[in-house]
């Protein structure tokens, strides 16, 4: 079911000095979604998202909230007030948890006896109910972001804006926040925007991405779209695409491709999906969560690409291992550390590495007499 606009932005333009350091033709946030804002240092998630919640002066474009146009200032002040900011800072006051969380409710005239519940509700939705009478300046930095959450949450924003809030956390702690955060965010069927450079945390919270770099957007579209079916280059690295093949078309029926590789690769041939004319150069790409690594050929498997490779590296990857094989052509596999043990796998290993035609996308064709 699609869902009703909330907040559509078209053609924002923002200048520093005389600098563009954004321009953005058209972006739509949909209620009840998630959108990730992603890319590098600089990329200009931040200056976007300031410019979405309307803090950010712009040089050119629009804002509409449910259809009205943010034209006057109180229109803008109206819709300030309607959503809510988080940062990679929690930036907290010299005051006691619960007056941290209940800060934008007093701000807002509520009396403290009805402040007082909903500051507890959120404070125990965020598992930080038995902190509520510590001073925030003794909080560690997940404590501390979780009651910047609940601050804002308490409010019970139409849009929550969350700019890099966990990129300032440690592994572990991150991780139980992106949890937490995720069911409440889908319990609560909030509208959020996050910016984040980890397509991990895009994936975990985000319904739809949208890959940044140097002020313009790369790529929008849902989780899935953006993380299969990448574009360009650029994006397919972003959003952790690391196997990248280059080569000559072979063949092509029906959205399915032969693809002969380039130079050094021994004549191989990759089955993937896509449109492409034979003799065509074509960039293909493939996830490593979708090649399966195994000791001997398995005729049993519907993957129509197997290839027999030697392990280059074994890399650790949060809860996997990244393996990084020589197929005559570079391969990157997930695999758990379970699997890593029982296929004893370590650099100079023999491996066969299968994926199916469906894992392997194409990227990008170029001409009839592009290099390969
Ligand atoms: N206050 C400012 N004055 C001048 N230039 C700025 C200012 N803020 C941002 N910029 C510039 O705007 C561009 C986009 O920056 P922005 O902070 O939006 O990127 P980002 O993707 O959020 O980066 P990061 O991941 O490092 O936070 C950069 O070139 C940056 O140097």
């Amino acid at each position: 079911m699609s869902r009703a606009v909330l907040l559509e932005a078209r053609n924002l333009q923002v200048h520093r000095g005389r600098v563009q350091v954004l321009a953005v033709p058209g972006l739509d946030l949909r209620a009840g979604e998630v959108l990730a804002l992603m890319g590098p240092n600089g990329a200009g998630k931040s200056t976007l998202m300031l410019a979405l919640a309307g803090l950010l002066p712009l040089s050119q474009g629009s804002l509409r909230f449910k259809g009205t146009e943010l034209r006057s200032r109180s229109d803008r002040e109206a819709y300030r007030r309607r959503m809510t900011m988080v940062f990679q800072d929690p930036l907290l006051f010299d005051a006691t948890v619960a007056q941290n969380i209940g800060a934008g409710l007093k701000l807002r005239g509520l009396p403290a006896g009805e402040r007082a519940p909903r500051v507890l509700a959120w404070a125990q939705r965020l598992g930080i109910g038995d902190l509520l009478d510590r001073s925030a300046r003794h909080l560690s930095g997940g404590e501390a972001q979780r009651t910047a959450l609940a601050r804002a949450l308490v409010l019970e924003p139409e849009i929550l804006f969350l700019d890099e809030p966990f990129s300032a956390l440690d592994a572990h702690t991150r991780d139980g926040l992106l949890d937490d955060l995720g069911h409440i965010l889908a319990e609560a069927g909030c509208t959020a925007v996050f910016s984040t450079h980890d397509h991990g945390e895009a994936a975990r919270l985000a319904h739809r991405l949208a890959v940044m770099r140097e002020g313009a957007l790369l790529q929008t579209g849902g989780l899935r779209e953006v993380m299969n079916h990448p574009q360009d280059p650029f994006v397919a690295a972003f959003v952790g695409m690391e196997t990248l093949l280059k080569g000559r078309v072979a063949a092509c029926r029906e959205g399915l491709l032969t693809l002969q590789l380039g130079k050094g690769a021994g004549g191989r041939e990759v089955l993937a999906m896509g449109e492409a004319q034979p003799g065509q150069t074509a960039l293909v790409g493939i996830r490593p969560e979708h090649v399966a690594l195994s000791l001997q050929t398995d005729k049993s498997s519907s993957a129509r690409n197997a290839f027999q490779g030697t392990v280059t590296k074994v890399i650790p990857r949060g809860p996997f291992f990244k393996v990084e094989l020589d197929c005559g052509f570079f391969l990157a596999a997930f695999v758990t550390s379970q699997s890593l043990a029982e296929l004893g796998l370590e650099p100079g290993s023999p491996v066969v590495a299968s994926f199916k035609a469906t894992a392997a996308h194409l990227i990008r064709r170029e001409g009839l007499d592009a290099e390969v």
